[in-house]
């Protein structure tokens, strides 16, 4: 069937439903749409061309198809509604760490269909700003180049440019680890810690970023680009992140909106695992999972951080 499916109708997936409907028909599926207005990205609303159903059998004429949910539910919506979604291009649009098996999005697409491609679309771009219209880069990454190139061409707009990279590795964690530590940006600035120690987290924290992708097997130059470096300095500099506004609020000793994805928080716990096993030093995603688990007061925080032995960067 011609056209792009897109599973999940919250922020993203309706941003995008927005941006692609501008060079063709797609069809969204997602629970609690009422009409054509979206309830995570008010005040827009799903041009014509936008088919909406809640029911997954829509979708099973799609050779491709968007996978926009929460990092944390994919795996659940594999097994469940997406049994139907056998033997096609599975792209995963959520950035984040599985907590119970440890995988990042392509790894669970692939243990729940084994006979699906898995690719991931990923970068620094906030729904709302993608729903507009803005200009916007991210990367689409898939194993096989073949595909990646179809995927590349069929889901770029004049407005909406990918590049793309066989990276799957580099860019799945680029965009899961961002949101780490833009967490911690988040909380530096909410406790008023100042520009120059947020600075210094983004730098350090990308410098964890690196070490534990390199070692997964990621190339330098992923972490260097869109899904990287680039969404790290979106997110850590961005009050329209949630991850960001939700450190603020922990920072600033606020409680804040408990109905919404806020990917970091899981994230940090299956990363702080993985590098405990791995024994590589992730300092500021450590401090980010004990913070979030209420395991750690923010002095004390500080206090680790800033006394960790000098050594050379
Ligand atoms: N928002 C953004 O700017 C961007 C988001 N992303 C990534 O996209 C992913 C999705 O985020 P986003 O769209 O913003 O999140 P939202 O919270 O806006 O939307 C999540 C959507 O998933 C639905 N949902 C939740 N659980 C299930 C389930 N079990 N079955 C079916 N639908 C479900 C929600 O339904 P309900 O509303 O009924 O709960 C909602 O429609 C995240 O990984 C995020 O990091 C990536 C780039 C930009
Ligand atoms: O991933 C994003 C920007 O690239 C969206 O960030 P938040 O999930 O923190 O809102």
């Amino acid at each position: 069937m011609s056209g792009i499916a897109i599973v999940g109708a919250g922020a993203f997936g309706g941003a995008l439903a927005v941006a692609l409907a501008r060079r063709g028909p797609v069809t969204l599926w997602g629970r609690g749409l009422q009409g054509r207005a979206l309830r995570r990205l008010p005040g827009v609303d799903l041009p014509e061309n936008v088919t909406v159903t809640a029911e997954i059998t829509d979708l099973s004429g799609f050779d491709t198809v968007l996978l926009a949910l929460p990092m944390q539910v994919l795996a659940a919506f594999l097994q469940g509604d997406g049994a139907a979604l056998s033997a096609r291009r599975l792209i995963a649009c959520c950035k984040g760490m599985d907590l119970v098996s440890g995988r990042g999005p392509t790894g669970v697409i692939t243990a729940a269909r084994p006979d699906a491609v898995a690719a991931v679309l990923t970068g620094p771009s906030f729904a709302a700003d993608i729903a507009r219209g803005l200009p916007t880069a991210l990367t689409l990454a898939c194993a096989d180049d073949a595909t990646g190139a179809d995927l590349q061409a069929r889901l770029s707009t004049p407005v909406l440019r990918l590049y793309r990279t066989t990276d799957v590795t580099g860019a799945e964690l680029g965009g899961a680890l961002k949101n780490v530590i833009a967490i911690a940006a988040g909380i530096v600035m909410g406790a008023g810690l100042g520009d120059s120690a947020r600075a210094a987290l983004m730098t350090r924290g990308f410098a964890e970023m690196q070490r534990l992708a390199l070692d997964l097997g990621a190339r330098p130059e992923t972490l260097a680009g869109l899904s990287g470096f680039g969404d790290l300095v979106l997110t850590c500099t961005s009050a329209q992140s949630r991850n960001f506004r939700y450190g603020q609020a922990l920072g600033a000793g606020r409680s804040f909106d408990g109905d919404s994805t806020v990917e970091g928080v899981a994230t940090a716990q299956a990363v702080t695992r993985l590098a405990a096993e791995k024994t590589i030093a992730m300092p500021v995603a450590t401090m980010v999972a004990a913070l979030t688990a209420g395991r750690l007061a923010l002095p004390e925080a500080i206090e680790l951080l800033m006394s960790r032995p000098l050594k050379q960067e």
